[in-house]
């Protein structure tokens, strides 16, 4: 990121806020801090995600400008919608400055042991495949994770890029808990082709890093995920079979298409 963008930011939230930049991506520059938005400067010792949408300078002013507030709400307001959720796990929205395109979010997950990295699926199922890739923590792990999909379509919602590192591992009493993050393409959805495109999109994304292990690690996340369904009987059973009836259908789409080229 360029020194003019940081001292943008820093100019706009203060300069006493400090920032450490995380992550970029293709839409926002994603930074951590200790600083509230409005508590007193360093209450705790909590940390915070700001994801900030900049200007792109190839769009017109005013498009762009619409485009930042519209996206930076539809996040935000998805988000809170979503922490309302019995048993779901996102990160708590904290504050939005859609006009700025500024979220300001809780921060979630740690760094791994042996300098496995940040604790997202895709490094904790690396740092497993050198340990013990079917070892118990990773069948309750994955469980965890299609029981969190489950959940989010069970109740109308898609994530809509839901890969290995748009999934944060929180350690909560000993065992490690899946939180959802990124619902920048989410929406409500009560269709299953969104649902089926999310399970496709994650099944893609584990088959790709971890080939050797897929089958067993997809098994354990559509265990998790068909619980949520199955625990409302027989609606339940019935949505189910439908979305993995869709499921189906993407993954053999996407079968054709990559053969096809
Ligand atoms: N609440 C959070 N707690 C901890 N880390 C986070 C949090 N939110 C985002 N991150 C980190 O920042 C990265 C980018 O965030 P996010 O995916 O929301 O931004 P993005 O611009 O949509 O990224 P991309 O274009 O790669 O999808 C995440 O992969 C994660 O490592």
């Amino acid at each position: 990121m360029s020194e003019e963008m940081l001292s943008k930011v820093s100019d706009y939230l203060d300069s006493r806020v400090p920032l450490t930049q995380i992550a970029q991506g293709a839409e926002a520059v994603v930074f951590s801090t200790s600083t509230h938005p409005y508590l007193p400067l360093r209450e705790s010792n909590k940390k915070f995600v700001i994801k900030y949408r900049p200007p792109k300078k190839y769009r017109h002013p005013s498009i762009d400008r619409a485009l930042t507030k519209h996206r930076t709400l539809s996040e935000s307001r998805l988000l809170a919608k979503l922490y309302l959720i019995p048993g779901l796990k996102v990160p708590q929205l904290i504050a939005c400055d859609a006009y700025n395109g500024y979220i300001w979010l809780e921060f979630l997950g740690e760094f791994l042991p042996d300098d496995a990295g940040f604790s997202n699926l895709k490094n904790f199922l690396w740092m497993y495949a050198d340990k013990d890739p079917y070892d118990a923590v990773v069948q309750e792990t994955l469980s965890k994770v299609g029981e969190q999909i489950g959940l989010l379509h069970w109740n109308d919602y898609c994530h809509g890029d839901l890969t290995s590192s748009n999934i944060v591992l929180v350690r909560e009493g000993g065992t490690w808990q899946p939180y959802l993050i990124d619902f920048g393409l989410g929406s409500t959805s009560s269709m299953v082709e969104d649902k089926g495109v999310d399970l496709y999109v994650l099944e893609r994304a584990i088959v790709s890093t971890h080939s050797a292990f897929a089958d067993v690690y997809k098994g354990w996340l559509m265990q998790g995920f068909s619980q949520v369904y199955q625990r409302h009987g027989e609606k339940g059973d019935k949505k189910l079979k439908e979305v993995l009836n869709r499921f189906q259908e993407v993954r053999m789409r996407g079968r054709k298409r990559s053969m096809i080229g």
